[in-house]
């Protein structure tokens, strides 16, 4: 089939290689000629395991290529995926401005049938949108008459296990109200179901909601653990062994129970705010999930609020060595990341810090740009020379097992805040270190 990809971010490009993958022709579309260089010379604009290999290997056989070239992408798939960013808005409402952009380009130059599929994260209503503003389009240059459909097919991949996940899928929910879209999406998505059928079908707005409902759910589980671990500390009680004794429980299971630095990335804390707005522009107050997003704010300071009970409200002239800056491991994505608000924190009370992280450290230089106050490490070793504490922030595989010894010997002192409780706190506290995670004692 052919297919046309809009947007080759996280989304677009995961997705346009993996469809790629199993014999689509596919055509990346992006506004960013930079990005478009990248993926023309061989190379991919984002870190994300696997992928690389995956668009070389296409590339080759013909089955992937980019463009800028609007007119070129409109003309070229039956399938149109809107994969654009939707960031928030200043009253933590989507902003759908590239959608929009996205879905007019398609009317003015699509030339016959077209599926056009909000793959983007999108509020309820949003495809009645899309098809509002291509029908439009349509009627201005006299092509009124050409036939279209509009499908919400919400992404559920995450950052890090992006192709595991799109190759891989627990459910592929597809929003879509008429048979020629429906027949579509089910030929396109075959190849991703040969062991059991994991298309889910359901009306346009029941898909929309459902993207939402899934991260806010996962958001909720996080926040809940990380408010738990901060009472189990004040009782004396360690969260780590709570999780095991729920998490056993195959109502409640064992992924997202882990307490740490917060939640963040590009999606739990503009999806969480997104839904709270469609709320009350409802007039309904979801009320759980102000309490989720309020208790993530919190939970972002956690870090700093041990700093500084341990070393002053005044920083000044302190140095922390900092490990890990993407918001999750195996990822370079920074967006809405905690280490940058601990970062900012650390400055605001006079303190500097050497950052290390395996493939972040690029986006925290453009974050950050000339920041005097922020140094880097080529190694999570050197990160440590003359710090006061060791700051974790990111559970990255290489901070497992770590070299006690070094720490303990670069390190000024040998004090560590971990914000994803990677250590066992009395093996720890036997190496002679001082030892501070989230939930324990
Ligand atoms: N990142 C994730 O893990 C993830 C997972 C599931 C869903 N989502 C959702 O998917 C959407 C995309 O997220 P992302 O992380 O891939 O974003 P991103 O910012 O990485 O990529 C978006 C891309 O779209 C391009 N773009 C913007 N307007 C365009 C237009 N009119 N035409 C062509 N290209 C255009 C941008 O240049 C950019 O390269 C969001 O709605 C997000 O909430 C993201
Ligand atoms: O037990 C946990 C699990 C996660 N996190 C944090 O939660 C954030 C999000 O993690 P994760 O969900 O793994 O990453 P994302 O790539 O943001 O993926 C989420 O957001 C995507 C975009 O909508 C969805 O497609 C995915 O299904 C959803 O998991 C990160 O900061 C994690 O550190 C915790 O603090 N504790």
């Amino acid at each position: 089939m052919k297919v046309t990809v809009i947007g080759t971010g996280y989304v677009g490009l995961v997705s346009g290689a993996c469809l790629a993958d199993v014999g689509n022709d596919v055509l990346c579309l992006d506004v960013d000629p930079a990005k478009v260089k990248i993926l023309e010379d061989g190379g991919i604009p984002i870190h994300e395991p696997g992928l690389l290999e995956i668009v070389r290997r296409n590339v080759e056989a013909g089955r992937l290529s980019f463009t800028t070239d609007i007119d070129k992408a409109a003309k070229w798939g039956v399938i149109q995926f809107i994969a654009v960013g939707t960031p928030p808005d200043e009253d933590g409402s989507a902003d759908l401005k590239y959608v929009l952009a996205a879905a007019r380009n398609i009317g003015k130059h699509m030339d016959g049938y077209r599926v056009i599929v909000d793959k983007s994260t999108v509020p309820v209503g949003t495809a009645d949108k899309v098809r509002a503003a291509v029908a439009e389009e349509l009627a201005n240059r006299g092509s009124a008459a050409i036939e279209f459909s509009v499908v919400s097919n919400p992404e559920f991949l995450k950052e890090g296990a992006a192709i595991e996940d799109f190759m891989r899928p627990d459910r592929i929910v597809v929003g879509a109200e008429d048979a020629q879209a429906i027949d579509l999406m089910r030929q396109l998505y075959a190849p991703f179901q040969r062991n059991h059928d994991r298309l889910v079908f359901m009306d346009v707005r029941s898909a929309e909601l459902t993207k939402y409902a899934a991260n806010a759910m996962l958001a909720t589980r996080i926040s809940f653990m990380n408010e738990l671990a901060n009472l189990a500390e004040t009782l004396g009680a360690d969260i780590e062994l709570v999780r095991q004794g729920i998490g056993s429980d195959p109502r409640i299971g064992w992924h997202f129970l882990y307490a740490g630095c917060g939640y963040g990335g590009s999606c739990f804390p503009k999806d969480v705010k997104a839904l709270i707005r469609t709320g009350s522009e409802h007039g309904h107050e979801l009320k759980l999930l102000g309490a989720v997003e309020a208790a993530n704010e919190v939970q972002k300071h956690v870090l700093v609020d041990k700093i500084v009970r341990r070393f002053g409200e005044d920083l000044t002239g302190r140095h922390f060595a900092l490990w890990g800056l993407a918001f999750k491991p195996n990822t370079d994505d920074m967006r809405d990341a905690p280490s940058r608000v601990i970062i900012h924190e650390l400055f605001k009370r006079g303190a500097t810090v050497a950052a290390y992280d395996p493939v972040a450290m690029q986006e925290a230089e453009r974050i950050f740009g000339d920041e005097s106050r922020l140094s880097y490490a080529g190694r999570p070793k050197s990160a440590l020379d003359n710090a006061d504490a060791l700051v974790i922030v990111t559970e990255w595989k290489e901070f497992r097992s770590p070299d006690f010894e070094a720490i303990k010997s670069r390190l000024k002192q040998p004090v560590i805040f971990d914000g994803r409780n990677m250590y066992d706190p009395a093996l720890i506290r036997g190496e002679g270190i001082e030892y501070f995670g989230i939930g324990r004692v």
